[in-house]
């Protein structure tokens, strides 16, 4: 298809899925001179608004604050009882705005893009089919986010267990739960439910967060221990019952059987791609992308967030949106493309830099690689690594503060390539890790940004003091 020449479609971009990436890409494309329509399904605002991001996080924050303040004389004494879960039911009601997407509706008429409900399927190139309505337009941008995966175990299919969309629209905080898989959601929804005073028993394959540094699993299952959470590690669910009780049972390999009132499955999530379409126009459901997100062997159709399946994570996938929704302009308009390394069109971030924080307690801030990931990518590297406990300004923030830093750093560049933090309220260290990695700052000069007295900042003083020492 020749882009740059006019045409006489319905639309110039059309954008499949509302959620956080499609109104990005929707935003970041549209103009005075080019026509975009977003078809949304179900709620604008995606997954992410309504039943992941922004009421999980809703659901943890509560407990957070409760423990943070049983960690300080005075304020330990101020605190007492436990947490009132319809309240924090209610705060994350708010965070959805009632599962009521007007908000965001009218934010996308103001931007001037046009919004279709329905279903969006591609019947062509540059086709899409919304109910009994078939549009065209010079570029189609399918953001159609990700959908659970449901593990084949007997049994579980017919248990009306949860997915990680029933655990974070509760309106009842269940006695009991089961939760099969220690990856992020799993973690993260084991401290919010325990937090709420459900019995929790997290079953996991192999270690929690199984993908980061070895210490981050260790330092969460003590810590959800210490929660009263039963963590089951590497004993497989091999049968699952729904009984007459409405109790869920899981009989594990081991021989034991756990139960509960509800079981939440977090295995994994895969790129929604189901009836989109796609072999209309020649693709199957893996969807290969540029890093302007365009789909190889085509030059109209672009995947961007989720549906690409690079990183499944909001801010990663807008970052692709603002890289796409550029160069689609860029392009429909005959311009130039800025697509090289670090171009403004370009997201090449995806490859080094993607910054990952789970919302657990202590949290967990990693960005870049793993040591393990280094040694896979054949680097000559080198690990330091700290006791977060040891840093004043931790200290201060919390007595008894349990945490670890860890930097991966490229030997031969003399850069950072990745790092890790895990401790009470480490999320925002992370930002710093990232510039450093984009930034590609040697670590010469990483030494003369000096991190205030007392924070918790100081971790990377820490750092650099014991790689210098090492190196020397
Ligand atoms: C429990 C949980 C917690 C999470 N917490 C975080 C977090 O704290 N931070 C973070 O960065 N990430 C988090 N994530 C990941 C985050 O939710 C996703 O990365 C993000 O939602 C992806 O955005 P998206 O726009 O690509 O997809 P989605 O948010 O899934 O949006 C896709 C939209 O497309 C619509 N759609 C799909 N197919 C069609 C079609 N054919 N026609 C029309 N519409 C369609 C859907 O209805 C949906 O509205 C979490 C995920 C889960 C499950
Ligand atoms: N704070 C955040 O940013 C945040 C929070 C929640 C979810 N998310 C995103 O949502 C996505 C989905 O989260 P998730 O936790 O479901 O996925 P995940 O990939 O993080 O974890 C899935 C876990 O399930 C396990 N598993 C897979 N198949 C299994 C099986 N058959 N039996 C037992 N265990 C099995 C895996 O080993 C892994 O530990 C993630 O990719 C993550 O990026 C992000």
């Amino acid at each position: 298809m020749d882009t740059a020449a006019p045409t006489s479609t319905d639309y110039d971009l059309i954008v499949i899925g509302a959620g956080p990436v499609g109104e990005n890409v929707a935003d970041y494309a549209v103009g005075p001179n080019l026509r975009v329509a977003i078809i949304e399904a179900e709620l604008v605002g995606g997954e992410c608004s309504y039943w992941a991001c922004m009421p999980s996080k809703a659901l943890l924050r509560s407990g957070h604050a409760i423990r943070a303040a049983g960690r300080l004389p005075g304020a330990r004494e101020a605190v007492t009882g436990d947490l009132d879960a319809a309240a924090v039911l209610a705060r994350r009601d708010a965070f959805t705005s009632n599962w009521d997407d007007s908000g965001q509706v009218e934010w996308v008429a103001a931007d001037g893009i046009d919004l279709i409900r329905g279903f969006g399927e591609i019947v062509g190139d540059g086709r899409v089919r919304v109910g009994e309505r078939t549009l065209s337009a010079r570029a189609v941008a399918l953001a159609t986010g990700s959908v659970p995966t449901l593990p084949d175990i007997p049994g579980l299919a017919e248990a009306r267990a949860w997915g990680t969309r029933e655990a974070t629209s509760t309106e009842e905080v269940p006695q009991s739960l089961i939760i099969l898989g220690g990856g992020v959601a799993g973690t993260e929804m084991a401290f919010a439910f325990a937090a709420l005073g459900t019995s929790v028993t997290l079953l996991s394959r192999g270690a929690l967060l199984g993908r980061e540094e070895p210490f981050v699993g260790a330092m969460l299952a003590s810590a959800l221990a210490a929660e009263g959470v039963d963590v089951r590690i590497g004993d497989d669910p091999v049968r699952v019952d729904r009984g007459a009780d409405g109790n869920v049972s899981v009989e594990l390999a081991g021989g034991a059987t756990v139960r509960a009132a509800e079981l939440l499955v977090s295995t994994g999530r895969r790129p929604a791609t189901s009836g989109l379409g796609l072999e209309t126009v020649g693709l199957d459901d893996t969807l290969t992308v540029d890093d302007t997100m365009l789909v190889a062997g085509t030059d109209w159709l672009y995947a961007v967030g989720d549906v690409n399946g690079r990183a499944l994570l909001t801010h990663q996938g807008k970052y692709q949106a603002r890289a796409a929704g550029q160069a689609i302009a860029a392009r429909l308009a005959g311009g130039q493309v800025h697509d090289g390394a670090w171009e403004a069109h370009a997201a090449s971030a995806d490859h080094v830099a993607v910054p990952r924080v789970v919302f657990s307690d202590p949290e967990v801030a990693a960005v870049g690689l793993t040591e393990a990931q280094a040694r896979e990518a054949d680097l000559e590297f080198r690990t330091v690594e700290y006791d977060m406990g040891q840093v004043a300004g931790a200290k201060l923030h919390a007595d008894g503060y349990v945490g670890r830093a860890k930097l991966v750093i490229d030997h031969a560049r003399g850069v950072i390539v990745g790092a890790t933090f895990v401790g009470q309220d480490v999320a925002d260290l992370v930002h710093a890790a990232t510039i450093a990695i984009v930034g590609e700052v040697p670590m010469d000069r990483l030494w003369h940004a000096v991190p205030a007295y007392p924070t918790i900042s100081e971790v990377w003083l820490r750092l650099l003091e014991t790689y210098r020492s090492e190196a020397a």
